[in-house]
């Protein structure tokens, strides 16, 4: 015997065996290398090592495959170097035996068929150095939906007995199965196992298969071919939703009620399900699981703007992707989180495809944007919990919520922070709370998009450091940050766009991205120093220079020679059909958002101090305005023209026009980031502007009538046209311009792209108010003004003021000379005028409103569905 271990690379992980064997290769679980497939047999191949170098025996149905052609045994040799084998089909997956003298196995950046050897699916705490003989389950081709769970394998796995009728899962404890997750719904959802019939063969099931005799018809269409719907225990096995929040899927598909087969994985938050003869096999997905991007290119029009992106990360390490401004960071992290697929290329996710099941796997993706989703008003716990509330469905408990809260917040070394607002806090301090938000969740992919820009070097150390304990599953901010509970056992894959170089060491490995998207390298981030010729990376910001200097294509090419490079698998296009739409992601009841968000939202405005005591004062100075007219025959009619009535309402209608704008034309931009990464969340367009009217239109309209009171204090008008009270329809008319002018002012808010920018807009539209009111200027019988005039809030509420006031009669319109202004039309001292006026207003603060809902979807995160696929993947 030679003594030559052999290391084995299947599509979704290696493993390396020591000399000796016989090792058996197949699709059954005993084998000790699993590769699920169809097309694999249970004991596809055996495994020898003798005098001459390995054997590889077929003892399979379909046989071993290589170059197209069907062959018989192989020998793999040291000096023959590396064999590539099909498995039961000319396109069936591929092995790759790799002779190895050392029986380490290589590192994740250089292999072929990459990942960390053994800890891709074992864990990352391996120790180096020979290992013991393991067992690898590998993933097999795209379309097999038959091979899933054997990636997810985490530590826990549960056993629990299937049997006769009703099985509930979910949260709560009495459930037959308890779902430890508070992504599961309290009772989320129900097996329905039945003796199984068969009717018509494997397969022939229709809708619904619950018979009337309580037995259930065998078969599934996204069945596990050959072993049929839970057919090897002789029972059928039916999943059905129970109107969870976060849904129930089968195979990466959300199902309302499917059959299962064995193998198919039905997933529940991060638990996944998989029947195994007559028993429910539960895993945990504890983020022990491989990363894989294969051959990603990303177009816009004719213009390439990511090339052949390949790379793989073992499980539970943190990836820095840097590169000059323009590079791609940005394209590669949105075709990365699924928000923007690539054109072409794979992205794998414990070996499932994450464009296919985007559905079920976005779910466990955590995104944190540049700018903090955070209310700066808020405390750290409130922000949380507000937060919380946001994510979980709605059947959590606050006590669950804050149970949680509390992990995230030790998580992250925030205790000492968990009173403070998030506006005292230090950057790093900041950005660990927006980490802590996505964390909630328990997301096992984690992206972040320059967390460390604007941050000191201490405060980026800190950041990073969390980060990489993150990655590992430890808590990696107990030096930064006092300490908080340990996180082991909960690692994740973390990917990290960052401008800033100094704390690269850091991170694990390094994606560096030249212009025109070409990866310039990847590799150990200690690697990057030796390729690029640099001692440390304070010198890396050279680096970034000469990518600039270089074209991007020499570059690859450069990186493409190296010994980092790593190769994608050289297969035909694919064309797959485009996913369909997704559904929402929303977790609670429009309603249930609504009443979080107002909640939230009045909190940070009675946070805010010093914005309560202006938004109470408003209304008085405000309101001394009109006084400062001295009007001493109020509003009254006179023999002659009383030319102070009109003065008093035009102020009291430009400063309720002004007021409601002001109150609102920051609201929405402030907090785009929030917004934006709620609405990724699930967050509901129609509660996010349905809380700011509730509050906005509370607040405005007590301002409204308290200036109202002070301005028209003993100089009302003296008789109503339709309500019988001069005051309330007087207030009403007030009320209907302020709010019109609010919505105005929400609508600026979402076309906007700086806060800065809202008061010269503010100032712009109040002046335009005033000239279109139709108090300074009349607008009668002048084209244009008149009709542009219709838009203008103040215009409507000044004429319902002026109809109740018979502005025309105390004005004495039409009678004072050839020069003077004809009566208008619309201050008519009748009831239908009044109201046609209070119905005018009313309406364009409604055409505001909608014209706001349209386009707030302008600064959403852009989610697309790729067109067509190229999938040159395997
Ligand atoms: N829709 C588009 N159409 C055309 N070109 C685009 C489009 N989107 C991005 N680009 C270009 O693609 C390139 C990569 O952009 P991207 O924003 O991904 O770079 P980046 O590395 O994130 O930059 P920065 O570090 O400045 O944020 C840029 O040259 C950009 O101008």
């Amino acid at each position: 015997m030679d003594g030559t271990a052999l290391q084995v690379n299947t599509p979704d992980g290696q493993v390396v065996l020591a000399a000796g064997g016989p090792y058996v290769v197949g699709r059954a679980r005993q084998a000790d290398v699993v590769v699920v497939d169809r097309r694999v047999s249970r004991r596809h191949l055996i495994l020898e090592s003798g005098a001459d170098g390995w054997l590889v025996r077929d003892t399979s149905a379909n046989g071993l495959w290589c170059d197209g052609r069907r062959v018989g045994n192989v020998n793999v040799t040291t000096r023959g170097g590396q064999v590539r084998i099909r498995l039961g089909a000319v396109d069936g997956p591929e092995i790759v035996f790799v002779p190895r003298s050392d029986s380490r196995p290589e590192p994740p950046g250089r292999t072929e068929q990459p990942g960390d050897p053994l800890t891709a699916l074992a864990g990352a705490g391996d120790p180096p150095g020979p290992q013991p003989r393991r067992v690898v389950r590998a993933g097999a081709a795209d379309d097999d939906v038959s091979t899933l769970q054997h990636q997810v394998v985490g530590h826990d796995r549960r056993v629990h007995r299937l049997r006769p009728g009703r099985m509930m899962l979910g949260r709560s404890q009495d459930n037959d199965v308890v779902v430890d997750d508070l992504l599961a719904s309290r009772h989320h959802a129900q097996l329905r196992v039945g003796p199984q019939r068969r009717v018509g063969g494997v397969g022939g099931s229709g809708a619904d298969g619950s018979r009337a005799d309580g037995s259930i018809v065998a078969g599934n269409g996204n069945g596990a071919g050959g072993d049929g719907a839970a057919g090897a225990a002789g029972i059928a096995v039916e999943v059905v939703d129970l109107g969870s929040a976060n849904g129930t899927f089968v195979n990466g598909q959300r199902v309302v009620r499917a059959f299962v087969a064995q193998r198919d994985v039905i997933a529940i938050g991060h638990h996944l399900f998989q029947l195994d003869g007559g028993t429910l096999v539960e895993y945990v997905d504890s983020g022990d699981v491989t990363f894989e991007v294969k051959s990603l290119s990303v177009w816009a029009g004719p213009k390439q703007l990511m090339h052949d992106v390949t790379f793989r990360l073992p499980a539970r390490s943190l990836l820095g992707v840097v590169g000059p401004s323009g590079a791609g960071k940005s394209t590669l992290l949105n075709a990365l989180t699924g928000f923007r697929p690539a054109d072409a290329g794979v992205v794998r996710y414990a070996g499932r495809d994450l464009y296919a099941e985007y559905d079920e796997l976005r779910r466990r993706i955590g995104y944190v944007p540049q700018a903090d989703p955070l209310h700066g008003q808020l405390t750290v716990r409130q922000a949380l919990e507000y937060g919380a509330e946001l994510r979980f469905p709605a059947d959590t408990t606050v006590e669950e919520r804050r149970s949680r809260v509390r992990e995230v917040i030790a998580q992250l070394g925030l205790r000492d922070h968990a009173g403070t607002p998030v506006s005292r806090l230090s950057g790093g301090q900041r950005k660990r709370t927006s980490v802590a938000l996505e964390l909630l969740t328990r997301p096992t992919l984690l992206f972040l998009d320059e967390p460390t820009s604007g941050l000191d070097p201490a405060n980026d150390q800190s950041v990073m450091e969390a980060l990489h304990g993150l990655a590992r599953g430890s808590d990696g901010t107990a030096g930064a940050a006092g300490g908080g509970a340990s996180s082991a056992g909960e690692g994740r894959t973390v990917i990290v766009v960052t401008h800033s170089v100094l704390f690269l060491d850091l991170c694990d490995y390094l994606l560096v991205l030249a212009p025109g998207g070409h990866v310039a390298y990847f590799g150990p981030s200690e690697g990057a120093l030796r390729f690029f010729g640099k001692k440390d990376f304070k010198e890396f910001v050279a680096v970034f220079r000469e990518l600039e200097a270089t074209p991007g294509d020499v570059l690859a090419a450069r990186f493409r020679a190296s010994e980092y490079y790593v190769p994608s698998a050289v297969v035909a296009p694919v064309v797959r059909r485009p996913p369909a739409l997704l559904p929402g992601i929303r977790q609670q009841p429009v309603m249930a958002q609504l009443s979080t968000l107002v909640r939230r939202y009045l909190r940070v405005v009675f946070a805010d101090r010093s914005y309560l005591r202006l938004i109470i004062a408003f209304p008085f100075l405000l309101g001394i305005i009109p006084r400062v007219i001295p009007a001493k025959d109020g509003l009254a009619a006179l023999p002659e023209p009383n030319p102070d009535a009109t003065k008093v309402l035009v102020v009291l209608v430009l400063c309720a026009c002004f007021m409601g704008m002001a109150n609102s034309v920051r609201e929405i931009v402030k907090e785009r980031p929030i917004y934006r990464r709620e609405r990724t969340i699930g967050l509901s367009r129609t509660a996010y502007l349905g809380s700011k009217i509730v509050v906005l239109t509370a607040i405005t309209t007590c301002q409204c009538v308290v200036f109202t009171l002070i301005g028209l204090l003993g100089r009302l008008p003296a008789n109503a046209v339709l309500l019988g009270s001069p005051l309330g329809e007087c207030l009403i008319a007030v009320v209907v311009a302020a709010l019109s002018s609010m919505m105005i002012g929400l609508l600026v808010s979402t076309l906007v792209d700086n806060a800065d920018k809202t008061m010269p807009v503010l100032v712009l539209v109040t002046m335009a108010q005033l000239v279109l009111s139709g108090g300074l200027v009349s607008a009668v019988g002048r084209p244009v003004l008149e009709q542009v005039s219709w838009i203008a809030p103040a215009r409507w509420g000044f004429a319902a003021l002026g109809s109740t006031a018979d502005l025309n009669d105390v004005a004495k319109l039409g009678r004072v000379g050839p020069r003077g202004d004809p009566p208008d039309p619309l201050w008519e001292h009748s009831g239908s005028t009044w109201l046609l006026d209070v119905l005018a207003g009313v309406g364009v603060g409604v055409v505001a409103l909608v014209l706001t809902a349209y386009m707030i979807r302008r600064i959403e995160p852009k989610v697309s569905r790729r067109r067509t696929i190229a999938d040159p993947s395997s």
